[in-house]
């Protein structure tokens, strides 16, 4: 029977500073601040006969440039059934609930997110990580984004085959 063993990658170094807002309803969010969000992951993935499963480094460094690309933005979740981006020369101009913010886009990401929570951080990296781990022989994949020490949000991939 196949051996599998658990990964574990939690560095201090995997995190990204960003500012965002959390939006609770169609006229309720918070006010735009900022975290040092941090990430972690855990991989599941088959013992060969020589002790040893997947290289943590290769991991570590994709989780370290999945941080790197979104270190230092303002991040927008470009699929909130409550606010609009509209996209002008130089700036991204947000209106939720009549209220008009404009970000520059050079400060900015707009990210395939419904909204600005961990849980949905942890989906849109989780899915970036298993795309790049595309052919690998990954039984699991979680990944989680915290935004502070105690509070996070995972989100976890099992290998169909
Ligand atoms: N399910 C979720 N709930 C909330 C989220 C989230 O991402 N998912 N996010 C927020 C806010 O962003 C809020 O900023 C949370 O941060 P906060 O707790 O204020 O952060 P601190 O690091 O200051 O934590 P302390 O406990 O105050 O030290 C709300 N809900």
């Amino acid at each position: 029977m196949t051996q599998l063993t658990t990964l574990y990658i939690d560095k201090e170094s995997h995190k990204f500073s960003a500012a965002h807002f959390t939006i609770f309803s169609a006229t309720e969010r918070e006010r735009l601040h900022g975290h040092n969000y941090s990430v972690s992951a855990k991989i599941v993935a088959p013992m060969g006969d020589n002790g040893f499963s997947a290289d943590y480094n290769v991991y570590k460094n994709r989780l370290k440039a999945l941080c790197d690309e979104l270190d230092e933005y303002m991040l927008l979740a470009g699929n909130s059934p409550y606010q609009t981006i509209e996209t002008l020369d130089d700036r991204y101009r947000v209106i939720f609930a009549g209220e008009v913010m404009e970000f520059l886009r050079c400060d900015t990401q707009v990210l395939p997110i419904r909204n600005a929570t961990v849980e949905e951080f942890s989906h849109y990296l989780l899915q970036k990580l298993v795309q790049r781990s595309e052919g690998e022989d990954i039984r699991e994949l979680q990944l989680c984004v915290a935004s502070g020490p105690g509070q996070k949000g995972c989100a976890s991939w099992h290998s169909s085959s």
